[in-house]
């Protein structure tokens, strides 16, 4: 079993480029399967997670290939569409296939996904806004089979579903029609997705405001996009300078899509100074507490950074209230947390963390993605030696981690 070592205390220098977003780029590698031609697609960051797609797209009959950070889709000739069950437990970007696969090929047969472990992830709205396009769906316990030739329709979601905001534009973009959806999620990797479809002829306006308007455009071309920086990665190198200390330049990323997160590192003590495309920050002394940090949709705090912050915040001076109103389990890195040290108290959805003067190291394990994160940064600031198991989680959303963060001077290794 493979495991991070990390031997804390060492302050972090230096400059670090984030790499593409693994929520922009599954979306955008599902849309692909709408352009009959070929879709060239730059910066897409290696993780389990894109390998999975790949294998989803191929399995559907596409050739879809990686040289470098470019993935070529050639969706000229699908030949399925259905997803096997493996590849739809292994992650939850897996559902978004359905509306891909459902408006290129008129049916679609897949399970429900997989993903981190957070408490309960329905796919209703997912579901419910595929219907108002036309679609029928069969549900046999876990599996769905979906049929119909899709049209515009006014959907309108109870929640900003980040997933079914995607799934929808997609269908819709197959669709015949006008589509409207109200309540659409705002999160910048919406806006990602759009302009993709955009170079693929799609015709659609709206994304990263409550309402998106899709023209359904017939058959769409494949299309040329760079895929955007992944905001939690960064979020992630700002954590782990706070944490441990130092004086690091995080480039590659907008600055703008990361103020709630920046605001509580600079309210918490740290110098954080924002350029166009990068973000500075520098860190001295002990943090501070900060105020209520309280998830919620774009453009609030976002629920993937809540427990890197945490995990900053954990050795300090002050008390900070986290609120978690995403989802209903996303505290379990909390007991791995307090095994180095951390004074941290958890009712509902609040946790109450109590600065302490030091973590020690310790033997933990990731329990998801962003709660493994969170114990790497906390390791960074820890004195002695941790050891960190479960890094599938942690694969499937940083790539290279540890070398991103050695070549900051942290002591980190991946044993094998
Ligand atoms: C691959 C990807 O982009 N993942 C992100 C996406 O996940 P994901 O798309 O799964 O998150 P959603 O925005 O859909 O979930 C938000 C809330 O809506 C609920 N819900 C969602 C769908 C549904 O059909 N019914 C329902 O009740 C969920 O249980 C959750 O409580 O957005 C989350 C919230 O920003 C992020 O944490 C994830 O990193
Ligand atoms: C929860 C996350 O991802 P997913 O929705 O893919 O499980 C995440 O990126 O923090």
């Amino acid at each position: 079993m493979s495991a991070f070592l990390v031997e804390g205390g060492n302050r972090l220098t230096g400059s670090v480029r984030v790499h593409g977003a693994k929520n922009s780029v599954l979306p955008i590698l599902a849309a692909a399967i709408l352009g009959e031609g070929e879709s060239v697609i730059h910066n897409c960051p290696d993780l389990s997670d894109v390998a999975a797609s790949l294998e989803i797209l191929r399995h559907l009959g596409c050739k879809a290939v990686r040289e470098g950070d470019t993935i070529t889709v050639d969706a000229s000739h699908l030949t399925r569409c259905d997803v096997p069950d493996e590849l739809m437990r292994e992650m939850r970007s897996s559902v978004i296939f359905l509306g891909a696969i459902l408006g290129r090929m008129g049916e679609a047969t897949l399970c429900t996904p997989g993903g981190c472990e957070l408490g309960p992830r329905p796919i209703d709205l997912h579901l419910a806004a595929i219907r108002t396009l036309g679609a029928g769906i069969e549900e046999r316990g876990s599996a769905l089979h979906c049929t119909g030739a899709l049209t515009g329709g006014d959907i309108v979601l109870s929640i900003p579903s980040v997933g079914a905001t995607e799934n929808a534009m997609l269908a819709a973009a197959a669709a015949d029609g006008t589509t409207t959806i109200t309540n659409a999620a705002r999160e910048p990797e919406i806006v990602d997705l759009q302009n993709f479809l955009l170079a693929m002829g799609a015709k659609i306006r709206g994304a990263g405001s409550s309402v998106i308007t899709i023209e359904g455009a017939g058959r769409l071309h494949g299309g040329e996009h760079t895929v955007m920086a992944d905001r939690i990665v960064a979020a992630t190198y700002l954590t782990a300078v706070a944490a441990a200390g130092g004086d690091v330049d995080v480039t590659g990323c907008d600055y703008a899509y990361l103020s709630t997160v920046t605001a509580a590192l600079a309210e918490s003590g740290c110098a954080v100074k924002s350029g166009r495309d990068h973000i500075r920050i520098r860190c001295d002394g002990p943090l501070k507490g900060v105020r209520p940090v309280r998830t919620a949709p774009y453009p609030g705090f976002p629920t993937d950074a809540q427990a890197p912050l945490m995990a900053a915040l954990c050795k300090g001076t002050g008390t900070s209230v986290f609120v978690e109103n995403i989802f209903e389990s996303r505290y379990r890195h909390v007991d791995e947390l307090s095994r180095m040290g951390a004074d941290i108290r958890v009712e509902g959805k609040v946790a109450v963390v109590c600065g302490v003067p030091r973590l020690h190291g310790a033997a933990v394990k990731s329990s998801d993605l962003r709660g493994g994160a969170a114990l790497v940064v906390a390791a960074l600031g820890a004195e002695g030696r941790s050891e960190i198991t479960g890094l599938h989680h942690i694969d499937r959303g940083y790539h290279d981690l540890e070398l991103a963060l050695r070549s900051l001077g942290a002591e980190i290794v991946r044993t094998a």
